[in-house]
C-alpha cells in the first residue's frame, strides 16, 4: 500500500486490511485534468505535477465479471483552480444502470450527481455520510474543505467507467468559492 493513503488514521484501519490483496493504486495530477477546470489562466499558473486525488482499488474478481463487487478508497487533496475546488473527474458507468455506494471517511465535500437529462443535484459528504448513486447517474466528488477528503466506494464489478461524455461536456454545475462563500454555478 502506498504511503500516502495510510497517513490518515481512519483510512489506515481499512488500508491495513487491504495489504496482500489485489490492490491497484493510481494518482491523478493536475496535468491529467486540464479539461476539467473552468479557469484556464489560473490552471496554467499551477504546478502540473500537483496531485489532485489518489485512489486505491481492491479488485477481488476480474474486471467486467458479473456478480462481483469492487472496493475503492479515494483521497482528494484540498486545493482550488481559481475559485473551483479540486474534484474527481467524474463518470457514468459503462454498464449504464449499475449503481454504487460512496461513504465519507474524513474531511468535507460535495457529491455531485447528474442524470442523463443533465439535471444535477448534490449531497454533502462528511465523516460517516452514506450515499447511494443510482444507475444512469454521473458522479463526481468535490473537496470543499481545507483538509484531505477521504471517501470509500463499492460498485459492481461489471459496471465499468465511462468518462467520455463528462470529458466532452462536463457536469452542468460547478462548485466554486467566491468571496469566502461556496456557490454552485449552474449551466
Ligand atoms: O473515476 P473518477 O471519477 O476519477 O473517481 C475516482 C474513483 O472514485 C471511487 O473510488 C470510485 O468508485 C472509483 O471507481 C473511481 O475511479
Ligand atoms: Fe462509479
Amino acid at each position: 500500500m502506498r504511503q500516502g493513503i495510510i497517513q490518515s488514521s481512519k483510512m489506515f484501519l481499512v488500508a491495513n486490511r487491504l495489504e496482500g490483496k489485489k490492490v491497484e493504486s493510481s494518482i491523478r495530477y493536475l496535468s491529467d485534468m486540464e479539461a476539467v477546470f473552468m479557469d484556464k489562466v489560473a490552471f496554467s499558473a499551477l504546478d502540473p505535477q500537483q496531485p489532485v486525488y489518489e485512489v486505491d482499488c481492491y479488485f477481488p474478481v476480474a474486471d467486467n465479471k458479473s456478480g462481483g463487487l469492487f472496493f475503492g478508497l479515494t483521497r482528494i487533496f484540498p486545493g482550488k483552480v481559481g475559485g473551483e475546488f479540486f474534484m474527481t473527474k467524474g463518470h457514468f458507468h459503462s454498464n449504464n444502470d449499475t449503481a454504487e455506494f460512496y461513504w465519507g471517511i474524513k474531511g468535507k465535500g460535495l457529491l455531485l450527481f447528474m442524470d442523463k437529462t443533465r439535471k444535477v443535484w448534490a449531497e454533502e459528504m462528511t465523516e460517516g455520510s452514506v450515499h447511494y448513486i443510482p444507475g444512469n447517474t454521473a458522479h463526481r466528488v468535490i473537496n470543499t474543505g481545507v483538509e484531505m477528503l477521504s471517501f470509500g466506494a463499492c460498485w459492481p464489478s461489471d459496471a465499468g467507467h465511462d468518462y467520455g461524455s463528462i470529458e466532452k461536456e462536463g457536469f452542468s454545475a460547478r462548485v466554486v468559492e467566491k468571496d469566502g462563500k461556496l456557490i454552485i454555478i449552474e449551466e
